[in-house]
């Protein structure tokens, strides 16, 4: 399979996007660290995928992204468990527009933070074999949502770290490709959850809900098929792959 021998970490792996793309690494052959605050989640998928794939395939880690010493811990403990890591999903993400500076912290510094531990286990200029990150970031990271500033802001960081990152790699030599996942809206808690997120947007939720009924809602495993590409597809690096229910193309960026 595409992935026999590789070793993934997926962050906000519990549930929603996270545990689909979880879900499809281990089918294509891979090993998976689940790393998630939410224990209970984590544990009990644990469970379906012992049951399915037998132990050892993955490992749940209860890991903070806000956290420098559980993402050291966690990354450290996958490396000792498997050998290393391959494939890196930088998933794990809120909308929260009451406590923005939580969104920001998690959506945007917890992609950077988790980028830079793992390159010292990734990284051919540290030793590592090299490989793939991919970064969820959001259709709102190519176009704003007016009821979530702060959040389209997190995610239009997510792309420009992903593109930069991108370019730093090949230019030094690092070994790794980097792609952000723009998906357009997503039948998670997350989407659920929306309208009491908004705080002081929340007179905006009605345009946002046209859109949404606009544009439609994508199952988590049309999401985490697109990552499959970003990962297996050694041709792709800086790239932004914007996923809707109609289909995927890849965003096309203009030249400075
Ligand atoms: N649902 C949607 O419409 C879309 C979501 N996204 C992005 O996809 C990613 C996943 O979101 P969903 O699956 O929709 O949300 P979700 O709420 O269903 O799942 C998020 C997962 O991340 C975990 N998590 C949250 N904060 C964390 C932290 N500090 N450290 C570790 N884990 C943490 C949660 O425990 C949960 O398991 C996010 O980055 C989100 O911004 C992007 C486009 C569309
Ligand atoms: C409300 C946020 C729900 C989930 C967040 C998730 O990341 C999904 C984002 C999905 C789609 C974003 C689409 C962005 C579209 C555009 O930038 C423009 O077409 C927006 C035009 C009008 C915006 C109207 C509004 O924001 O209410």
């Amino acid at each position: 399979m595409a992935l026999d021998g590789k070793i993934a970490v997926v962050t906000g792996a519990a549930l929603g996007i996270g545990k689909a793309i979880t879900e499809t690494l281990l089918q294509n052959g891979a090993k998976v660290a689940l790393l998630d605050l939410n224990e209970t989640a984590g544990k009990s998928l644990m469970e379906t995928i012992n049951k399915l794939y037998g132990q050892g395939r993955a490992l749940f880690l209860n890991c903070n992204v806000e956290s420098e010493e559980q993402i050291k811990a966690a990354l450290q403990k996958t490396a000792e468990t498997f050998g290393g890591v391959d494939i890196l999903c930088n998933n794990a993400g809120i909308l929260n527009e009451r406590t923005w500076e939580k969104t920001v912290s998690i959506n945007l510094v917890g992609v950077i933070r988790v980028t830079y531990l793992a390159l010292e286990h990734m990284s051919k200029l540290t030793g590592g074999r090299g490989g793939v990150i991919v970064n969820t970031a959001s259709m709102a990271g190519i176009g704003p949502l007016f009821s979530c500033p702060v959040y389209t802001a997190t995610k239009h960081g997510v792309v420009g770290f992903t593109r930069a990152m991108a370019g730093a790699s090949t230019t030094s030599g690092y070994g790794v490709r980097f792609n952000a996942l723009c998906p357009s809206f997503v039948q998670t808690n997350l989407l659920s959850t929306l309208t009491s997120e908004l705080g002081q947007f929340a007179n905006l939720a009605e345009s946002t809900q046209q859109l949404i009924d606009k544009m439609g809602i994508l199952n988590v495993s049309d999401v985490a098929e697109s990552v499959l590409e970003l990962v297996t597809d050694e041709t792709k690096n800086g790239e932004a792959l914007l996923v809707f229910p109609k289909g995927k193309n890849y965003m096309t960026f203009p030249s400075l």
